[in-house]
């Protein structure tokens, strides 16, 4: 093990007093979100909770405590005594107990870990939402109790799991990561953090990544370890159109670990769907992009059909009627993956992002929908409100849809509350935390939206993460 920096963000401490167990022999409850799964110790002072990772509801196992605060304990698993029917050899067992974050869930078959999801969301929107989102979301028609939506797999994983070769089947969800981040320890080997800290454990293996990305042999070959050894953070981005590239403390280079004087990669994302055939984008080779190999296709369809509805093909238009399409605010835009159909397909459309360097890729990538209006600037509620009402005269020039796709931590009471004050006839949100989802959404239902629809996507397979889509409609 090599370490490096500060300790953790949030300081939890591992060892307990002299009576306290270092391991404890658990029945595991239900699933929490975080990536653990929760379980109350008999013996145990009232109400202590244990957050145990490396586990499925309804094992018996033999756990060793990883953190201690008043409230509860965490704890890896590391033998279960009963196993469930759902545990499978792990995917990336480096990525296991004691391990690196980012692959918690490689214990547990796919379809299980969609349940899982379906469950943390369900739970979030109760416990979270409150009981008034909870009921929008049991009145929706593919939820059941406990609540919630099936969580969907991407299309390579369907195709994965579906396969006749077991060999395949076993390695469904891996391979469709286009991006990865990797630290390099004090010894200088390449790695990545330890769950929920500043330690730095090397790895070997990348086998969530896409094969270009295993291929370039970060992590085993010589050349690459000597190279990285004085480095401090490094991205590996392989763009759906063009070779892999390596991001060295800022430098671009390629595969063979040349300097390259080409600072952007060039993606494409297939909308037949849309009918809009092959959508071409270019972004800086460090900027934001949807990570799983299937995510930016799928949110562009879904996105694209939510906030449009027929004219993106789909049902229910909001703004339908109005000449040349909805007028639609988005926010939360980034390099204009999502602002490229929705200006091609609807009226007049207003972005608002917060990095202008991806507001001047976005520029490039908006070519083809020149009437697009791109802003760069942060979101809160005084530029919404300014830019939800600052539509081309015609109509009283407010924002007929408004989507938007904030970061992990939602946009928050004051940004929604502004959306609601401009009163589009439909919202579409993307949310990758479902607390914050659930925070969001509340905001928009207690404001006198109806919630329309709620998608949850797997583009996050053998993590807890996952994405949703939520339709919210005025009445
Ligand atoms: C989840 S990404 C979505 C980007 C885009 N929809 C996509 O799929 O590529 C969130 C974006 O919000 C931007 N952002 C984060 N906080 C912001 C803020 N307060 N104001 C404006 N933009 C912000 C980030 O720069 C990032 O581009």
């Amino acid at each position: 093990m090599s370490g490096r920096g500060r300790g953790p963000a949030r300081q939890e401490k591992a060892r307990g007093g002299a009576h306290e167990p270092e391991e404890m022999i658990l029945v595991v409850g239900p699933p929490a979100h975080g990536g653990h799964c929760v379980a109350r110790p008999q013996g145990e002072p009232e109400g202590r909770v244990v957050f145990v990772r490396h586990a499925l509801p309804g094992e018996t196992v033999r756990a060793r405590i990883t953190a201690r605060t008043s409230k509860m304990w965490r704890a890896d698993a590391v033998e279960a005594l009963t196993a469930s029917p759902d545990r499978v050899e792990p995917v990336w067992p480096e990525a296991g107990p004691g391990g690196v974050g980012g692959g918690e869930l490689s214990h547990v078959a796919l379809p299980a870990q969609r349940t899982w999801k379906r469950w943390v969301l369900a739970d979030c929107l109760r416990r979270i939402g409150g009981p008034e989102v909870a009921e929008a979301v049991l009145a929706l028609p593919f939820s059941t109790p406990p609540g919630g939506v099936p969580v969907e797999p991407m299309p390579c994983e369907t195709a994965a799991e579906t396969a006749e070769d077991p060999r395949v089947r076993a390695l469904a969800g891996t391979g469709t990561r286009t991006r990865v981040e990797l630290a390099i320890g004090d010894d200088g080997a390449p790695g990545m953090h330890a769950f929920r800290s500043a330690t730095i454990l090397p790895v070997r293996d990348l086998p969530l990544a896409v094969p270009a990305i295993r291929d370039l042999g970060l992590t085993t070959r010589g050349s690459w370890r000597r190279r990285l050894a004085r480095a401090r953070r490094v991205q590996a981005v392989a763009p759906s159109a063009g070779a892999p590239v390596v991001i060295v403390d800022g430098t671009v280079l390629s595969a063979s670990g040349r300097p390259l004087s080409r600072q952007r990669v060039d993606e494409s994302v297939d909308a037949s769907g849309l009918g809009l055939g092959e959508l071409r984008y270019t972004v800086r080779a460090d900027a934001f992009w949807q990570v799983h190999r299937d995510a930016p296709r799928a949110l562009v369809e879904a996105v694209t059909r939510a906030a449009l509805g027929d004219e993106a093909g789909g049902a229910g238009a909001s703004g339908a009627g109005r000449p040349g399409g909805p007028r639609v605010l988005e926010l939360y835009s980034g390099s204009g993956l999502l602002t490229l159909p929705l200006a091609l397909l609807g009226g007049e459309v207003i972005s608002l992002e917060g990095s202008e360097r991806a507001v001047r890729d976005a520029d490039r990538n908006l070519r083809p929908a020149p009437r697009a209006r791109l802003m760069a600037g942060r979101v809160t509620g005084a530029s919404v409100t300014e830019l939800g009402r600052s539509f081309s005269p015609g109509g009283d020039g407010r924002a007929d849809v408004v989507v938007l796709d904030p970061p992990r931590q939602g946009a928050g009471r004051d940004v929604i509350e502004a959306i609601v004050g401009v009163g589009p006839a439909r919202v579409v949100l993307v949310a990758c935390d479902p607390a914050a989802l659930a925070r969001d959404v509340g905001s928009l239902l207690r404001g006198g939206y109806r919630l329309e629809g709620l998608r949850a996507l797997d583009m996050f397979p053998h993590t807890h993460h996952f994405e949703t889509i939520a339709v919210l409609q005025r009445p």
